[in-house]
């Protein structure tokens, strides 16, 4: 194999020997510079696999060498070399283009781990999302666009934000960026924030130690541990509680987590997707979202449009659902009457591709011979988009790289009224009981289709499946 090359751009001569060392342990072959001038004569003259910049040089700054890196040699990663705790200047490399960043005193096992990905980013070929865009369906402009920007974003290590409505296809396209980039052969492990209960959110997230509190029978692993190596999906974002948003914070800047009752940390090398149908912003504003968090899980913010801003992508959309339920029922797939399609083209979809799944399953079941019409789908009429769901104002029409600013409208708050019932006494089955009257009556109100009793709640449809199984409501 031929020889890779390494340069490391720093002006303090310990941290130039300790990169030298290290990564011509693991094979690389290691030139450096000291100043800004240096480095882009390197550059110029020889192909990195890899690159580390320091924040201050002599002449100018490690940002120009990242934007010069990404402007003309695009296919090598560079990572900056930071202070110890500064946040503000990792989150800024990362949005200037870094491929990730790695704090000083520099851990050696971090900067192995950091090192492996890195070669396995270079040494891939570039991501193609046409072998992969069968996952994400759709050829209108924004889905062409959104999966352009997918894979730009999977070659970096930066942590993404997916905004977006429910159902939209936030998680798919989380998926996409992890198996798109250097990580894929390793786990991608999604998490509903919003489903763990709050007492047992550290133990999952950060695993435990047998004997560390009743009912730790054996050493558990947690979620970041699962990930190592991979990407963990960080879904309904929001709903994290505060004590967790700190605790969370810490690893990722860490990168390392203490699984309760155990002394040391373990390190941990993980990407972090992020996702929620709610304005991150709005919450910080709130005093809800740490406002540290968000701009740490924020840094690359990627907008999935929702399907009424893309109606052209519904009959290829509807026809790749359609073809699914025939293979899963084994039977020739049922096919759309021109007025059904006309109908879902000129419908809200306030549960996104979500509800589409939903709508086209129960009209499968209900449509003869195989023939979808118009009142099989019994699609409910609602007001216009712009009196029932105001439009995110400062979101802009196509995904892109974006620095933090989502304006998305405020979660609303559910109508929800107390069963009559008096005060039992009983908080537990009270509240239990309230929401299985409040639940109940949005899916009577929405004849039992889940995605829109969902939205009327202010729920997740996954945070809605999540109460029925809770409540036993079938
Ligand atoms: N572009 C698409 N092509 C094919 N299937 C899609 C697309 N977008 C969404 N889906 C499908 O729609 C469903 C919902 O997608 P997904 O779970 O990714 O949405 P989400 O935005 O994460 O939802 P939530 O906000 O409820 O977590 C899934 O079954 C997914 O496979």
């Amino acid at each position: 194999m031929s020889k890779q090359f390494a340069l490391v751009i720093d002006d303090e001569r310990d941290i130039r020997e300790l990169l030298t060392l290290t990564l011509g342990r693991m094979g690389l072959v290691v030139e450096t510079a000291a100043t800004v001038s240096d480095a882009k004569q390197r550059l110029a003259g020889n192909r990195y696999a890899l690159c580390f910049t320091d924040m201050r040089l002599p002449d100018g700054t490690g940002h120009e060498v990242i934007e010069l890196i990404a402007a003309q040699y695009p296919d090598t990663p560079v990572a900056m070399i930071t202070a110890y705790g500064n946040v503000d200047a990792a989150v800024v490399a990362l949005k200037a283009g870094a491929f990730d960043f790695v704090s000083k005193p520099v851990d050696i096992n971090v900067l192995r781990r950091l090192v492996q990905t890195a070669l396995r980013l270079s040494e891939e070929k570039k991501a193609s999302v046409d072998a992969s865009s069968a996952k994400l369906i759709g050829e209108s402009q924004p889905m062409k666009e959104l999966r352009a920007t997918i894979a730009k974003v999977a070659r970096s290590q930066a942590p993404v934000y997916v905004a977006g409505e429910s159902g939209v296809g936030k998680e798919l396209a989380s998926r996409l960026i992890h198996e798109l980039g250097p990580r894929a052969s390793a786990a991608f492990v999604p998490v509903n924030c919003g489903a763990i209960p709050s007492e047992l959110m550290e133990s999952e997230f950060f695993g435990h130690r047998k004997g560390s509190f009743t009912g730790a029978h054996a050493d558990k692993e947690g979620l970041f541990q699962a990930a190592d190596g991979g990407t963990l999906f960080l879904d309904e974002v929001a709903e994290l509680p505060l004590h967790m948003q700190v605790k969370l914070l810490r690893v990722i800047q860490e990168k390392a987590v203490r699984p309760i009752g155990a002394r040391a940390e373990v390190a941990v090398d993980v990407r972090i997707l992020s996702a929620t149908h709610k304005n991150l912003a709005r919450l910080v504003d709130l005093g809800s979202f740490r406002q540290d968090l968000f701009y740490r899980i924020n840094v690359i913010e990627l907008r999935v449009p929702p399907l009424r801003e893309r109606r052209d992508d519904i009959p290829l959309l509807a026809s790749r659902i359609l073809d699914r339920l025939g293979r899963e029922a084994d039977r020739a797939p049922a096919r759309l009457t021109p007025d059904a399609l006309k109908a879902l083209q000129a419908y809200e979809f306030p549960g996104n591709v979500r509800e589409l799944e939903n709508i086209l399953e129960r009209a499968v079941a209900l449509c003869e011979d195989g023939s979808i019409s118009a009142e099989d789908m019994r699609l409910i009429a609602r007001p216009p988009a712009s009196a029932s769901m105001p439009e995110p104002a400062a979101i802009t029409q196509t995904p892109t790289y974006r620095p933090p600013s989502p304006q998305m409208p405020a979660p609303e708050a559910p109508g929800i009224m107390l069963p009559d019932s008096a005060y039992s006494g009983d908080l537990a089955a009270t509240v239990a009981e309230t929401e299985r009257a409040v639940i109940t009556k949005a899916l009577e109100a929405t004849r039992w289709n889940r995605t829109a009793a969902a939205k009327q709640l202010g729920l997740t449809l996954r945070q809605l499946r999540y109460r029925l199984e809770k409540l036993g409501i079938e």
